[in-house]
């Protein structure tokens, strides 16, 4: 075997994690570092979901918006507004290669080397890539994951359904959208397609959409989302595809409760919003001596490390909840350890907030009511329409609501979800108070900006009961 060629850091898969900790070690402490990546530059977030999605979805909102227009001008009964879905196809592609732009001046600006091309370790620490071998003191597995494309449901592969890669990559408009999941990925998409003018069917086999949630803040959310045209279909399983996505497919659907879904439906384009599997095949994960957990996941300790000493891994691949900013606390996690400097509890006990980017916002922190019931951990709960917080009024945005989970008998916040506009940035706020420990009252004495959705939280904290009855 020819001698490897020696780095102090090397990652395998330039996702989030990955790409922060080679800019940093080679900046700021002068380590030798390369990112094997074999896509598109640099990991998924900014080219085929967080920023991509998001663009989609303000394009959306606009399309919502010229409608509305349209449809209040004098003397128009409706409006037949569509979307060009050319220039929603080109605004997107302007965000995605404005971020790998950026991505590559900080490359080059940090002298940490890109390597293109698919990466494969063949010993503990050593990675083969593109006919070189590469060995660094430590190494990071930072592979993501990828969609799941159930290969049991009969035809489903055989109909080549889209992923999120490939509608994002789409300049046409579906006329029927069928999406297959009633998770983030579908139901984002799901009010981006429908809004560009699309007719859209969710299918869901749980009984209600994102099946984390509480019941109350899903039957808001899909009575906001159906008035909006979007059809769902939940307790219904796929048992059959047929057909083509792109032309013409045909899904048989089962239902337990007899007559109240079709038997079958069909659309013209078919999108797979099913859940997630990591990247852990294919990498030699086996010939590096690296264990999985039984999901399929990278198995690692609170600060990440494999089970191959100086080999860590972050991000999806090893099971870190599915979203940017907690591959990004992962980052953090790993710069302690490797300079020296750890976070003592690494990844244990962090807080895991989310954001679905529809219109409302649905944002979550911490328990959520469902959960406590669950856990027997006794709580009161505080709710507040979006009607009580004005700016909501001003938007002329009220549906929806929020609500807060406090201690039964002391006065620290379990949990806060919000549905309603701009929601996701109510979170840092309340992020603060739960993570310091404080009483929910100190929110309560803030003086919050008149009229922000912030100062909504006061009125909301203000009405915690005394008790949980
Ligand atoms: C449609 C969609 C929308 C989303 N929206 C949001 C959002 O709004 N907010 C949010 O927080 N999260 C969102 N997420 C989740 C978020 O995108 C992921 O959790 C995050 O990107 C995972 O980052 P990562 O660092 O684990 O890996 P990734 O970003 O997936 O990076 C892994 C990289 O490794 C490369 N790679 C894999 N194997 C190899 C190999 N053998 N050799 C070389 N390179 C390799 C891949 O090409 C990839 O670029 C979204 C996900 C999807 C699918
Ligand atoms: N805004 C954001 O932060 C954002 C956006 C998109 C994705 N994400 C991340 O990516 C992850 C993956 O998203 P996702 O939507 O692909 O997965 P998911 O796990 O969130 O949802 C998948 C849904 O598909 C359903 N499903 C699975 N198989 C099915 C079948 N055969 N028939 C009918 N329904 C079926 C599941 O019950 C589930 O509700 C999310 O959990 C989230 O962490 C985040």
């Amino acid at each position: 075997m020819a001698t490897p060629e020696q780095y102090d850091f090397i990652a395998l898969g330039g996702g989030e994690p990955a790409k922060l900790l080679a800019w940093d070690l080679s900046s700021k402490h002068g380590k030798k570092c390369a990112v094997i990546e074999h896509g598109p530059i640099s990991g998924a977030c900014p080219t085929v979901a967080c920023m991509p999605t998001k663009t989609l979805l303000h394009s959306a909102q606009l399309a919502h918006l010229a409608r509305q227009v349209q449809a209040s001008a004098p003397g128009a009964a409706s409006s037949d507004f569509k979307a060009d879905m050319a220039k929603v196809f080109t605004r997107k592609q302007e965000v995605v290669d404005g971020m790998a732009d950026l991505f590559l001046g900080i490359f080059a600006d940090t002298k940490a080397e890109l390597i293109r091309g698919h990466g494969e370790l063949v010993g503990p620490k050593t990675i083969s890539c593109n006919g070189r071998l590469l060995t660094a003191e430590t190494v990071l597995i930072n592979t993501g994951s990828k969609a799941f494309v159930d290969t049991t449901i009969p035809g489903l592969a055989d109909a080549n359904p889209l992923t999120h890669v490939e509608l994002l990559d789409i300049k046409t408009l579906p006329s029927h959208l069928i999406i297959l999941g009633g998770g983030y990925v579908g139901i984002e998409f799901a009010q981006a397609y429908a809004r560009f003018g699309s007719r859209v069917t969710v299918i869901e086999r749980n009984a209600q959409i994102l099946a984390k949630e509480d019941s109350d803040v899903v039957t808001e959310l899909t009575r906001i989302l159906s008035r909006e045209g979007i059809e769902f279909l939940t307790s219904t399983s796929v048992t059959h595809v047929s057909g083509t996505s792109g032309s013409e497919v045909t899904l048989t659907l089962s239902n337990p409760t007899p007559g109240t879904a079709p038997t079958t439906i069909s659309g013209t384009h078919l999108l797979v919003a099913a859940g997630r599997t990591p990247n852990t095949s294919n990498i030699g994960l086996a010939a590096a001596g690296i264990t999985l957990t039984p999901t399929g996941h990278i198995a690692v300790d609170t600060q990440l490390r494999t089970s191959v000493p100086g080999v860590f891994a972050g991000g999806d691949c090893a099971g870190s909840p599915y979203f940017t900013h907690m591959g990004w606390d992962d980052y953090r996690v790993l710069l302690g350890v490797l300079t020296g400097a750890p976070r003592e509890t690494g990844t244990a006990g962090r807080q895991v907030p989310s954001v679905l980017f529809t219109t409302p916002e649905l944002a979550h922190v911490g328990l959520r009511e469902g959960e406590a019931k669950k856990k027997g951990v006794g709580y009161r709960v505080v709710r507040a329409p979006m009607g009580a917080f004005l700016r909501a009024r001003a938007l002329g945005a009220t549906e929806g609501f929020a609500k807060a989970l406090v201690e039964e008998k002391g006065e620290r916040i379990l949990g806060f979800t919000a549905l309603g506009p701009g929601a996701g940035e109510l979170l840092p706020v309340v992020q603060l108070v739960m993570k310091l420990g404080l009483s929910y009252r100190e929110l309560v004495d803030l003086t919050i900006v008149h009229p922000t959705m912030a100062e909504g939280l006061v009125d909301l904290f203000r009405s915690v009961p005394s008790s949980s009855k």
